[in-house]
């Protein structure tokens, strides 16, 4: 049994089924990459694994525990992180207050007990690890928003991280960069795995194949073909499904 699973998961929008019986597994250490053409039901996926969406059927186990039908926040608190496609971060508050937030968010501690200064020390810890997690460390006092697109995702990132996740749920994280960004990128989540399963929904194929254990590739909300990156590579159906529309042999575009 994986460290992650989704069993049987179904989501009907009236007529369609847009999640049509979906089994996944992602093991501990490992990067298991969703792709599929759009409108194949990836994003409704990632919004039944982290809450969004109520299931119609099917379960979401994370370490042995069910969390169907918990809310997204008693998720996180087992576990499971999101990284957004739309960043989730504070824009106005520098990158230092934005770890802060998250830290302390996670810490379950109040706002009474930031101030309280036994308790500061083990908050900027943590805020400062984030920091140097992701390559943040020398760019904490900038305004979040005034940051370029690649260090916004980045910190994006830090914020998913702060939860301390068993299992890091990463919605097209590069999306929106160019060449160099998407490599670091790369590297970043590269370092994370650790620690930690990833989930990684993503077009770059190039990224893709750099980083993935194992690829599952969604077509009209069912899984039509799961294997090693080589598999996956050479699988007709798969380029029957990608020709055309997505670059499969990871050159850059
Ligand atoms: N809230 C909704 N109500 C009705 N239909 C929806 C809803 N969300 C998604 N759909 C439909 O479900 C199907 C899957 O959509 P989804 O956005 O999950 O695909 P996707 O693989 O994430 O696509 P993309 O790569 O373009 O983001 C599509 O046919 C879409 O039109």
């Amino acid at each position: 049994m994986s460290l992650f699973q989704v069993e049987g998961l179904v989501k009907r929008f009236g007529a369609l089924l847009a999640t049509d019986h979906v089994n996944l597994g992602v093991d501990a250490g490992e990067i298991h990459a969703l792709i599929g053409p759009n409108g194949a039901g990836k994003s409704t996926l990632v919004n039944l694994i982290s809450g969004l969406f109520a299931a119609d059927a099917g379960r979401v186990l994370l370490d042995g525990q069910d969390l169907t039908r918990l809310p997204m926040h008693d998720r996180v608190r087992a576990g499971l992180s999101r990284c957004f496609q739309i960043t989730s971060i504070f824009r106005e508050a520098t990158v230092r207050d934005n770890l802060l937030l998250a830290a302390q968010a996670h810490a379950g501690s109040s706002f009474g007990m930031l101030r309280d200064r036994r308790h500061e020390r083990p908050l900027a810890d943590t805020a400062q690890a984030l920091a140097e997690r992701v390559g943040l460390a020398a760019e904490q006092h900038r305004v979040a928003g005034t940051l370029p697109h690649g260090a916004q995702r980045k910190l994006d990132v830090a914020l998913a991280l702060a939860a301390n996740p068993k299992l890091l749920l990463l919605d097209e994280p590069m999306a929106g960069m160019g060449p160099e960004d998407s490599e670091r990128m790369t590297e970043l989540i590269h370092t994370l795995k650790r620690d930690m399963a990833i989930l990684l929904i993503e077009h770059d194929m190039k990224a893709v194949f750099a980083l993935a254990d194992r690829i599952s590739v969604l077509v009209y909300g069912k899984v039509l073909v799961s294997g090693s990156v080589e598999a996956i590579r050479g699988n007709p159906q798969v380029q029957a499904v990608y020709l055309g529309t997505e670059d499969t042999t990871g050159a850059p575009a």
